[in-house]
């Protein structure tokens, strides 16, 4: 354990040592807390977080001068498209895509070390659960699909075969996720194959450049934004563990996409096919402030422009077709090549700048009163997981369709977009969509025939009630031995017992 005089040396020479002042007066157990706490924070590195946060606040607001001039769209080349591809190039892409699954060559990964601040929960936003008729979580249903992707590809090549399911948790979500995962049985996963590992956490800053105490006895910290996967796999040893199981594809993608396609085998297997050693899918923008990253070309090189950093100018631009000019919305889902990730956790992590984030961080005051700021009073700094585009030697984005795979949970109900409610219904939409596509038809209470129309691009609720478990349909797939030709009535839950109900 750390020695309050080590910890207060090494403060000293990050200029933090303001942090003990409470400590003579802690109790053993919280000095104790305090001390854990500080003792990994390395001297200079602290030094130089804090500086470099009040050096980047201090720099004038908004996108850096001149970028307008440096950003051009994606050339065509580097995109490709799930829906205006044709069906027999979308089906090598799949084809590819199983055979490396059945290869046990692909893992995915989860970033899911946020705090859900937006959404109001206390919890981890994966334990989050929108209102479906089965009450699944997020959780649950990106286990079922990994289970069922698992499925499909081992059909298929006549083998039994492993998606292993990385999480990246933090020190706030670690804890409840790992409980939830055990108190679940895994969602019937094999626990060997789910791996959970945190990523660190950086000191929140004053803007001039002091690490701020939330408590007496605690230190205001926050996650180091999800490009701090970089680290954690270097600190965890993830890319050996990988390297162990052969896995040599992966996809990362963030929690709080209800439709996310773990492990999309067209995803993958466009990735695969291109030599790509990165990608990104893209959906069209919904609207020139929708608060997504842009992926484009900054001085010829691709990269994303976040939400938070583009000017209102640069988003509102129009091309000649009238679309917007920066029209490719990143959803967070990512694909890496094993080499590629070794090669920016050995080389070019360090590379990566941190962005600030002004906040309301509560802290004590001279007197050791807690206070919670009305205006913001702190920095946090975070990485971008996307940041690490540049390095790509071969870089593809892929365009899918927002109403099949973008439904981000962001916001609590009381906002317009993002939140519970749409992303349930964009979740019972599709399902509808797939019911009637598959041939089945809905009745309402009294038996008459519903109109069968698909609703507009996933907003307003469908005619009918309909969930669909990813243990029995991934993307859609197979349904039609259950529902051609079938009426039911709403709601139409079709779990796996259904489905064997309903098998001829
Ligand atoms: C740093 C980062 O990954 N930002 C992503 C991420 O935004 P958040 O607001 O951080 O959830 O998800 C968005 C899609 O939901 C994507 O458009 C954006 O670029």
């Amino acid at each position: 354990m750390a020695s309050e005089r080590d910890v207060r040396a090494r403060l000293q020479r990050a200029g933090q040592e303001h942090l003990l002042r409470f400590c003579a007066e802690l109790a053993p157990g919280p000095r104790a807390a305090l001390l854990a706490e500080l003792e990994p924070l390395e001297p200079e590195a602290l030094r130089e977080h804090c500086r470099s946060a009040a050096a980047a606040c201090a720099r004038p607001p908004g996108p850096p001068p001149g970028l307008a001039t440096r950003l051009r769209p994606l050339p065509p080349e580097r995109v490709g498209s799930a829906s205006r591809s044709d069906p027999e190039t979308r089906r090598l892409w799949e084809e590819e895509g199983f055979h490396q699954i059945a290869l046990n060559k692909v893992a995915v990964l989860l970033l899911a070390g946020g705090q859900g601040t937006r959404l109001g929960v206390t919890y981890p936003k994966g334990m989050y659960q929108v209102g479906l008729p089965s009450q699944k979580t997020l959780y649950q249903l990106q286990a079922e699909r990994i289970r069922r992707v698992e499925q499909l590809a081992g059909e298929r090549h006549g083998t039994r075969c492993t998606v292993p399911w990385y999480i990246m948790t933090s020190e706030f979500t670690l804890g409840p996720t790992a409980e939830f995962f055990k108190e679940n049985d895994f969602f019937h996963l094999d626990p060997n194959n789910v791996i959970m590992f945190e990523q660190r956490m950086l000191p929140a800053v004053t803007f001039d450049g002091r690490a701020i105490l939330e408590r007496k006895d605690k230190v205001a910290m926050a996650p180091d934004g999800n490009g701090g996967l970089y680290r954690a796999l270097a600190d965890h040893r993830i890319l050996e563990d990988m390297e162990r199981r052969g896995v040599e594809f992966v996809h990362v993608y963030c929690v709080d996409n209800i439709l996310v396609r773990l492990a999309d085998p067209v995803f993958i297997g466009f990735c695969v096919l291109r030599g790509a050693d990165c990608g990104a899918k893209v959906v069209e923008k919904a609207y020139p402030e929708e608060p997504v990253g842009v992926v484009c070309l900054v001085d010829g090189v691709p990269q994303v422009v976040e939400y938070s950093e583009i000017s209102p100018e640069i988003a509102q631009l129009r091309a000649p077709d009238g679309g917007l000019l920066y029209n490719a919305g990143n959803i967070c889902n990512h694909f890496f090549t094993r080499g590629f990730l070794q090669m920016v956790t050995r080389e070019f992590e360090p590379l990566l700048k941190p962005h600030v984030a002004v906040k309301k961080v509560p802290y004590v005051d001279e007197e050791g009163n807690p206070v919670k700021p009305l205006k913001p009073n702190g920095i946090k700094m975070e990485k971008f997981v996307f940041d690490v585009f540049q390095f790509a030697k071969n870089f593809v984005a892929f365009e899918v369709l927002r109403e099949e795979e973008f439904s981000p949970l962001k916001n609590a109900d009381s906002a317009d977009r993002d939140n519970p409610s749409t992303t349930r219904r964009a979740l019972l939409a599709q399902h509808y969509r797939w019911a009637l596509q598959a041939g089945a038809h809905f009745l309402d209470a009294h038996g008459a025939q519903l109109t069968e129309l698909p609703s507009p691009r996933g907003s307003g609720e469908p005619a009918a009630v309909c969930e669909i478990s990813p243990l029995v349909s991934y993307s859609g797939e197979g349904l039609e031995v259950y529902l051609r030709g079938r009426a039911f009535q709403s709601p139409l839950i079709l779990d796996e017992n259904r489905a064997r109900a309903l098998q001829p």
